[in-house]
């Protein structure tokens, strides 16, 4: 990683607790090797980490897993010599920086998602530094295009959202550069051995690190993966995919996809990418249960009378209907994003913040959910409505979505966890397109207990459920964290107000939040897999709504019709009122004028 990415005092901030929380390690030595005219001397060096046993480990294997002995390096000119930890894992960088090159492929690169978020989202990474020195990227697709034309498609969709500062339309040049296309079918191996051709050219004699990135269809996922393997992986470095949604449909197919996946990639090479986990506010989830003292202990049932996780548009599926209606939003929407969200909101104190530490605490709080039941859920589906002389469509007006279609556009639903910390505690769900929100919502609204013995209950009239506590992650738009707490309107009196303490981004850090893309992108290039999903994590999360998701096709079942640009169907006050709670986001604040 370049060091001047600004991930950098952040990602330090990491290693130094990782290695305060370490015993006692390794002793670190280096050796000079001489002879081969290099100029950069750290190139040059032979660096060995001598753990405490006397076992030696060369840099370039992982210091975690690797326990072979070496023999000691050839010393050729000075002797070994002791750095610090720190200075180790500087070099070490340094000299991997140097040595070796990423190559990304971003296969499906003529389509939606490649335009709108990839490439822009790989483009700010290089702005910032945090690609490595040496990367190439490669657009892959079926469409006839040059590298020129893949550019200028490119540079259409890049923006300097790095606004006010300098150099961006030269940097745009420079990466622009770097950027290169070639035209090929999914399932051919002649394609992609041509392809590995052309990476080859790029990577030259450096230790070759190839990531694709698959923003194509399901369908043709494994066809991918089949050629790109067999064909284009990396022979001297790694080799990861990353996998965009729909795994799968159910469990089944799921499972399906996984094993298709293995039988040409190992579990630690699959990225299985839920933008939402690369979003600011959810990383700051776990930021803000456990490093806080005044949230964990609040943390449960005890205190917590329900959560509610909300997610939101204000236009339809336009031009996805025919994606959509094989799915709906359930799959799209709360299988995933706010499933997962609810796993990172619910699970135990991980071990520690590795990747598997805290998979591991996901997966468990996904294994103690009850499977939704149909009378936890309310469905629904956006009818065409007229407002101020402008006809909005309904869902069954798009051209690819068959007129009687009955996939939801809006779901809402109850799910329980059976643990000690939750139990009985409603987490409610609810996602909708086409609703009556400003442009694009996702929060999470946690509502606390009532004060036992409250003193000044005559002060809040009848209504309780009012006057308690309720702390909004806003995760988009203008991100947020706001805990509404009742105090006394100033003056001779004694009446009182609800007020917001409010952590609100844009007024407390003027740097602009990365997208979800980049940090998710970054994270593959660096091997973190804290925010991409586990088989067996996605496995549980399926087991959840597959019996519901069978029934509601088998039955038929007919949404409820809400106009668009509503609040959605009634059923969702029903189903929150069954379980004594109010939707919280059905303020003011919430919706357009
Ligand atoms: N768009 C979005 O906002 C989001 C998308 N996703 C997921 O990301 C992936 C890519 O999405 P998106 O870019 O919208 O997809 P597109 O439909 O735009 O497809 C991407 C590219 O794949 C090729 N392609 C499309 N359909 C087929 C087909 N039937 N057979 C073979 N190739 C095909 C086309 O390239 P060519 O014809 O040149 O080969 C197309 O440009 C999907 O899995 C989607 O579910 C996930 C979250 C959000
Ligand atoms: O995965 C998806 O997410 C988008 C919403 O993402 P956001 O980052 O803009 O909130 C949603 O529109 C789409 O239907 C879904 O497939």
């Amino acid at each position: 990683m370049a060091l001047s990415c600004m991930r950098c005092p952040a990602e330090a901030a990491a290693v130094s607790a990782r290695r305060a929380a370490a015993p006692p390690a390794a002793a670190v030595s280096f050796a000079r090797c001489g002879g081969f005219g290099r100029s950069a001397a750290v190139e040059c060096w032979r660096v060995q980490a001598v753990a405490p046993q006397g076992v030696k480990v060369p840099i370039d294997a992982d210091m975690k897993n690797a326990v072979t002995p070496t023999t000691p390096p050839m010393v050729e000119n000075g002797s070994p010599s002791e750095i610090t930890l720190d200075e180790f894992e500087d070099l070490a960088a340094l000299s991997k920086n140097n040595d070796s090159t990423v190559s990304i492929t971003v296969v499906g690169a003529s389509g939606d998602l490649a335009k709108k978020k990839i490439f822009p989202a790989l483009f700010a990474l290089y702005y910032e530094d945090c690609l490595p020195k040496h990367f190439t990227i490669f657009g892959y697709a079926r469409s006839k295009m040059t590298d020129a034309e893949l550019r200028n498609m490119v540079s259409k969709t890049l923006t300097c959202r790095i606004d006010k500062r300098e150099n961006c339309s030269e940097k745009m040049e420079e990466f622009l550069e770097r950027c290169f296309y070639h035209s090929g079918q999914y399932d051919s191996e002649g394609h992609f051995i041509d392809l590995d051709k052309k990476l080859k050219q790029h990577e030259g004699s450096r230790v070759s690190n190839r990531l694709f990135y698959l923003s194509i269809p399901p369908n043709i996922f494994l066809d991918v993966v089949k050629c790109a393997s067999k064909s284009a992986s990396s022979v001297n470095g790694w080799t990861r995919v990353i996998v965009e949604k729909p795994f799968g449909r159910d469990s089944e197919s799921s499972a399906a996809l996984t094993r298709g996946l293995k039988q040409y990639l190992v579990e630690d090479q699959i990225f299985r990418i839920d933008h939402y986990l690369g979003k600011e506010l959810v990383e700051n989830l776990s930021v803000l249960r456990f490093s806080n003292l005044v949230f964990e202990p609040l943390w449960s049932r005890q205190y917590i009378r329900n959560v509610q996780l909300i997610f939101s548009e204000d236009f339809g599926t336009e031009g996805r209907g025919g994606y959509f209606d094989g799915y709906g939003i359930i799959r799209d929407i709360m299988q995933n994003h706010l499933l997962q969200i609810l796993a990172l909101f619910a699970m135990e104190t991980p071990i520690s913040l590795e990747a598997e530490d805290i998979r591991n605490e996901k997966v468990k709080v996904l294994r103690s959910m009850k499977p939704l039941q149909l009378e936890d859920v309310v469905i629904g589906q956006y009818k065409s409505h007229t407002k101020g002389g402008t006809t909005y469509p309904g869902y069954i007006d798009d051209k690819t979505v068959p007129k009687d279609s009955v996939t939801p556009t809006f779901a809402a639903a109850a799910l329980f966890i059976n643990n000690a910390r939750w139990d009985g505690v409603p987490f409610l769900m609810k996602a909708g397109k086409a609703l009556h929100t400003k442009r694009y919502v996702a929060e999470i609204r946690v509502q606390f207990r009532h004060v036992p013995g409250n003193l000044y209950k005559g002060s809040f009239g009848t209504d309780l459920d009012r006057a308690t506590n309720e702390l909004v992650i806003r995760v988009q738009p203008d991100e947020a964290i706001y805990l509404k707490i009742n105090n006394k309107i100033p003056g001779l009196g004694m009446r009182l107000d609800r007020s917001n303490l409010n952590l609100h981004y844009a007024a407390r850090y003027s740097k602009e939040i990365p997208d979800a893309y980049e940090r998710l992108l970054l994270d593959a290039i660096e091997g973190e897999r804290r925010l991409f999903i586990r088989s067996d994590e996605l496995d549980a999360a399926w087991s959840l709504f597959t019996p519901l998701l069978k029934e509601l096709e088998e039955k038929r079942i007919a949404p409820e019709l809400y106009p668009y640009g509503s609040r959605g169907p009634v059923g969702a006050h029903y189903l929150a009122a069954k379980y004594n709670v109010r939707w919280g986001d059905l303020s003011a604040e919430h919706y357009k004028a």
